[in-house]
């Protein structure tokens, strides 16, 4: 039997003794002596090996070509937006056109974008997943992995997007929209206890329609509400921003704030290297 020694493990190649032993004693049939069995080889250990200039300088290579990589989630709810940010986000860093043309997301999407100049040197990693109702349970499966969250919200489908309103008797007869929803769903993000601490950016999409309700509105009416109410988890970093993502709008200052927030918390949530 012949154990052959992997590279690095401290043992260079020995050859068993029985096997060799018995094939001398056949061989030598004038042999007077009894057959003396040879005596056992000690393996040779070898002390671990000093690094190599190659090892070195791959090292140093390495370190000079690898980036921090950091996932950014998209949620919210169905027909929100994300994909069509997801195509409007890759268009503004990658040289493609945006898909605008989506489809209910069943699963997820995902791609990566490499920030230039004057950006941090960093890869983002953006992970959309459906907002249908059935999908929501797979939502959590991400949160350990991920370094920021975006909360989508449609502005057209909220009501007046003030929940203070959906307790009283005027509101329960008024159109809210999904506004009870929305903040439903919200709620239960910031409660996940695999979520603390994350970075969220609430992005009050499709402000290029008539029919939207303004950014100070979402932001005073419904997200600070429910971040200050007792549902709101944790204290974290997050944003209010408004954006089209049909049109583009506000695509890039939603990205620089995840860039300088994912960053900002990487003690916490260290980034991969790539
Ligand atoms: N006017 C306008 N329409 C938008 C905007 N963003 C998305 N839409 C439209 O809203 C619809 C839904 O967009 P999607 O990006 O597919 O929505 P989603 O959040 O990915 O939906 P799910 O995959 O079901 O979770 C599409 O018809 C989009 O064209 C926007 O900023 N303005
Ligand atoms: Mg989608």
């Amino acid at each position: 039997m012949v154990r052959v020694a992997k590279d690095g493990d401290g043992m260079s190649a020995c050859f068993d003794c029985d096997a060799l032993g018995d094939r001398q004693l056949v061989d030598s049939p004038t042999d007077l002596e009894p057959p003396q069995h040879p005596p056992p080889c000690k393996p040779r250990v070898s002390s671990p090996r000093p690094p190599t200039m190659y090892h070195l300088f791959k090292s140093i290579y390495l370190h000079a070509t690898s980036k921090e990589e950091y996932s950014i989630l998209l949620l919210g709810l169905d027909n929100a937006g994300k994909t069509t940010l997801l195509e409007q986000i890759k268009a503004a860093y990658t040289p493609t056109h945006p898909n605008l043309r989506t489809v209910p997301t069943v699963g997820q999407n995902v791609a990566t974008v490499s920030l230039p100049p004057p950006n941090p040197p960093i890869y983002l990693k953006i992970w959309d997943v459906g907002g249908q109702h059935s999908l929501r349970g797979l939502w959590q499966s991400y949160y350990t992995s991920c370094h920021a969250i975006v909360f989508v919200i449609d502005s057209t489908d909220i009501g007046d997007a003030d929940i203070a309103h959906l307790a009283t008797d005027a509101g329960r007869n008024e159109e809210h929209g999904r506004l009870d929803e929305c903040r439903l769903v919200l709620e239960d993000v910031l409660q996940n206890e695999d979520a603390v601490g994350v970075p969220v950016l609430v992005l009050a999409n499709k402000q290029d329609r008539e029919d939207c309700v303004e950014v100070v509105r979402i932001k005073e009416g419904l997200v600070r509400k429910v971040f200050e109410g007792e549902k709101g988890g944790n204290v974290r970093d997050s944003r209010v921003l408004p954006c089209s993502a049909l049109t583009g709008t506000g695509v890039r200052e939603a990205v620089e704030w995840l860039c300088s927030r994912v960053k900002w918390n990487k003690e916490a949530r260290p980034p991969v290297m790539r």
